[in-house]
């Protein structure tokens, strides 16, 4: 089964077409990532599936249903939770009370909502929230920092609080953009691992994209590839390596010890 499904998707700004009849989709339960050279428009089709950009044409179906209206905050809550290519923390505030607001999306608002919100069932809500907020300091080992400001952080520990941050809207399809950017190999590692045990553990299917092509190669089920605002391969990692238009894509933007680098999986681990 798909949890998403994306149909001639098209999105310009101005003369630039950034998404052209993008189709492709996201077997529930797996890592699928979405790959392509700098300006290929990976992150414009995140900015569609969580609600930011409004595509011109096309459809995306979430667990079946069309997404079209729905805002950002509603997709949140529906079950699509997502990090960003840049740190999006509160960098003042402490570990906790960063993941305290992921689980904010699930807070009822409004005054109807907060009326049926109250006495037991916010308790129980409340609860949930402790529990899952427990669940993921231990599974992210961050147990030792929760009090500490964001900002004292190293990169690599910013990059997994998003995570966590992520993890508290208790998410359906979890969106990474290039969660291993900027990190060195250890901490692509435990990153690598955590993708993993999420999908493995928490019920999550993730959506990545990312430029690391020994990580992708390594831990994802299902890759589409982006060139140009345009799908030109998906498949299984194996078959989108040997796929001549994406050598040609990356062939394109880069040196051939670079097209090497990137789409040899054995390069170096993570
Ligand atoms: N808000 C915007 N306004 C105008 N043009 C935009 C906007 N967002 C994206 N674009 C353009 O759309 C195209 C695709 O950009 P996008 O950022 O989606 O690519 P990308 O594959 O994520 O690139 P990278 O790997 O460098 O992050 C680019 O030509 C970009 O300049």
């Amino acid at each position: 089964m798909n949890i998403l499904e994306i149909s001639q998707l098209s999105l310009s700004f101005g003369g630039v077409h950034a998404l052209q009849d993008v189709s492709f989709h996201v077997p529930k339960d797996t890592i699928t990532t979405v790959i392509g050279p700098n300006g290929a428009g990976k992150t414009s089709l995140f900015n569609c599936i969580s609600g930011f950009y409004k595509p011109q044409q096309g459809e995306i179906r979430y667990q079946g249903a069309p997404l079209r209206g729905i805002k950002p905050p509603k997709r949140a809550a529906l079950g699509l939770a997502r990090t960003f290519q840049n740190i999006a923390l509160f960098r003042g505030m402490t570990v906790l009370d960063n993941i305290k607001l992921g689980a904010h999306v699930h807070m009822k608002t409004g005054l109807l909502g907060s009326l049926a919100y109250y006495g037991r069932a916010r308790r129980e809500e409340m609860e949930i929230r402790e529990e899952v907020e427990r669940r993921i300091i231990d599974f992210l080992e961050i147990d030792h920092i929760r009090r500490q400001p964001v900002a004292s952080l190293p990169y690599g520990l910013q990059k997994r609080v998003e995570l966590a941050r992520a993890l508290a809207m208790r998410p359906k399809v979890l969106m990474l953009d290039e969660p291993v950017a900027g990190m060195n190999r250890e901490e692509k590692e435990d990153m690598a691992r955590f993708i993993l045990d999420i999908r493995e553990e928490w019920d999550v299917t993730v959506l990545m994209v990312e430029h690391d092509m020994g990580m992708v190669m390594d831990i994802s089920d299902h890759i589409a590839v982006l060139n140009f605002g345009q799908v030109i391969a998906e498949g299984k990692p194996q078959d989108v390596q040997q796929n001549p238009d994406v050598i040609k894509a990356y062939l394109g933007n880069s040196d051939i010890d670079d097209l090497r680098k990137r789409l040899n999986p054995d390069r170096e681990a993570a």
